[in-house]
């Protein structure tokens, strides 16, 4: 399974430590949640973050984009390096507007759903994104509970690829740990986003390659 580092976790005043500690201990992706304070009640960073920290990483940059308005936001990140565009389905009237702009701008274009959104709502696009990234929790802030439920709807996500024989990722994001992440391997996910299980122990590298073992990689 890609594991993608989130580095909301990240110590900020050493963030190009923890990105290079983090692609050396293997982690394909990095994971870079935008939050505008508004669609979620957090503010985190913007793209002259991901500008600053580009150079230092040649991992995929999954920009996650927990904002209003998200279509305004499309090119300076991909500008700022983004390698994937992530955007709420629930953040837009235009979904399918947004995920053509990522496309048009030479971004892999991912749709995110909160766990109140059922996945019956992609049926129409599925074969146009790159990726789906179902949240395990309320997006917003990092260090919460991995929700059960959403299990069952990786599970039918998972379902609805094999039957269509489509190629998307399906990447999970919230209260990742070595057994949360097992469950999510086997209902389908391919890519797991973890921040605080992570970089909130001693020995960040030791978690990123946990992860990496538990799922066969
Ligand atoms: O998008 C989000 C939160 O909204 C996540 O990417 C978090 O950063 C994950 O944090 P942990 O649950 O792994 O601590």
């Amino acid at each position: 399974m890609k594991i993608a580092p989130s580095i909301l976790s990240a110590d900020f005043a050493n963030l190009r430590k923890d990105i290079e500690m983090s692609e050396k201990a293997g982690a394909e992706y990095l994971h870079i949640d935008i939050m505008d304070g508004h669609f979620v009640p957090n503010l985190s960073f913007g793209e002259p973050i991901l500008k600053a920290v580009r150079p230092y990483s040649n991992q995929i940059f999954d920009c996650h984009l927990m904002v209003e308005n998200p279509e305004d936001y499309i090119v300076p990140m991909a500008e700022a390096g983004a390698d994937i565009i992530g955007v709420h389905y629930e953040s837009t009237p235009h979904i399918y507007r947004v995920l053509q702009k990522i496309k048009e701008v030479g971004c892999k274009a991912e749709v995110v759903l909160n766990p109140g959104t059922p996945i019956e709502v992609l049926t129409d696009i599925l074969a146009f994104v790159d990726a789906v990234l179902v949240m395990t929790v309320n997006p917003g802030f990092g260090g919460q509970k991995f929700l059960p439920n959403m299990i069952g709807k990786i599970q039918r996500l998972s379902q609805v690829k094999t039957e269509q024989k489509l190629d998307f990722e399906i990447e999970v994001d919230g209260g990742i740990n070595e057994q949360t992440i097992q469950e999510c391997q086997k209902a389908g996910a391919t890519v797991a986003v973890a921040g605080s299980y992570i970089f909130n122990d001693s020995n960040p590298m030791n978690k990123i390659k946990v992860l990496h073992k538990v799922t066969g990689d």
